[in-house]
């Protein structure tokens, strides 16, 4: 999917919203635990109450993986049963040595039909390159993520490297979005910002003004959709104020991702007509940030 057909969806839809399938065989409705094909059958019952409210859905590949084979075929059915109007991410972190990434590339947008792989920056432009090779597609590199962890490495400040010159030692995390934008084009590449770093985000619309951002962590984790969409959004051609969104059509440039709030809303027979009010919900909130 292009980066105007993704725009285009979400004015449509009026909606920024990504739905995220951490499917869990424990989670899900007892009536559903003892399905053949639970996962699929699960994900196909949010897939149909959700779409209206959405533009993308996120498939977090470590819930299938965890499962071997039948886990493997439940993601390739869903991502297949999801219609190419919505934006299909593979949550799966992966890079690697280049000839590696390229395998990885391959899986997720030769063998699987995704738009985008969440992508982990650590091996430098090499291990990143192959995922931007695909036209339409897309790789999704980690930022600023929503956990703990968070202060371990990416918030940390580098000593400052000559020739550099910046008010303050730059944390780790900068120096990967200032790098990695090099690398590709608001056209094929997007970051992982975490909602829970909402003091972060003026800045990291100031080093990159026009990529789309993945944001996980409202919901479950307390992260704020009002905070992130009124600091964050790609307002175009028009520059936003003291940080406020100026009203009329833009880019948007956020996805928001919401797995566990929307998808175990309810762990009874009504999950799908709940995981629908949830995300009606996140478009209702999200129409009034689009103006
Ligand atoms: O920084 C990050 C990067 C990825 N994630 C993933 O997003 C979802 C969030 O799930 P919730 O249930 O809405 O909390 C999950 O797949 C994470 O692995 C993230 O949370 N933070």
């Amino acid at each position: 999917m292009t980066r105007q057909q993704l725009v285009e969806q979400i004015h449509q839809k009026q909606s920024y919203l990504c739905v995220g399938l951490d499917t869990d065989l424990t989670k899900i409705p007892k009536h559903l635990q003892s399905h053949p094909d639970a996962i699929f059958e699960f994900n196909k019952a949010i897939i149909d109450a959700t779409l209206p409210h959405c533009v993308s859905y996120k498939i977090n590949t470590a819930f299938y993986e965890a499962m071997g084979l039948k886990g493997w075929e439940a993601m390739e059915r869903t991502v297949n049963y999801i219609p190419d109007t919505h934006f299909k991410i593979a949550d799966a972190k992966r890079g690697d040595i280049g000839n590696t990434s390229t395998q990885y590339a391959r899986a997720f947008f030769e063998a699987m039909n995704f738009d985008a792989v969440t992508v982990a920056p650590y091996m430098g432009e090499d291990s990143v390159r192959p995922f931007l090779e695909y036209e339409g597609k897309w790789a999704i590199v980690l930022g600023l993520t929503s956990n703990k962890g968070a202060n371990d490495f990416e918030l940390k400040q580098l000593v400052s490297d000559n020739g550099e010159a910046h008010l303050r030692a730059e944390f780790l995390y900068e120096r990967v979005l200032r790098s990695v934008a090099k690398w590709g084009t608001p056209d094929n590449l997007m970051f992982v910002v975490g909602a829970t770093q909402p003091e972060e985000f003026l800045n990291i619309r100031s080093i990159i003004p026009d990529h789309f951002l993945l944001v996980p962590g409202v919901g479950a984790q307390g992260g704020s959709l009002k905070d992130i969409s009124e600091k964050a959004m790609v307002t175009g051609p028009e520059p936003s104020v003291n940080g406020s969104v100026p009203s009329g059509r833009s880019d948007v440039g956020l996805l928001v991702n919401a797995s566990r709030a929307v998808i175990y809303a309810s762990g009874k027979e009504d999950f799908a007509t709940e995981a629908k009010a949830i995300a009606e919900q996140y478009q209702f909130e999200m129409k009034s940030y689009l103006g």
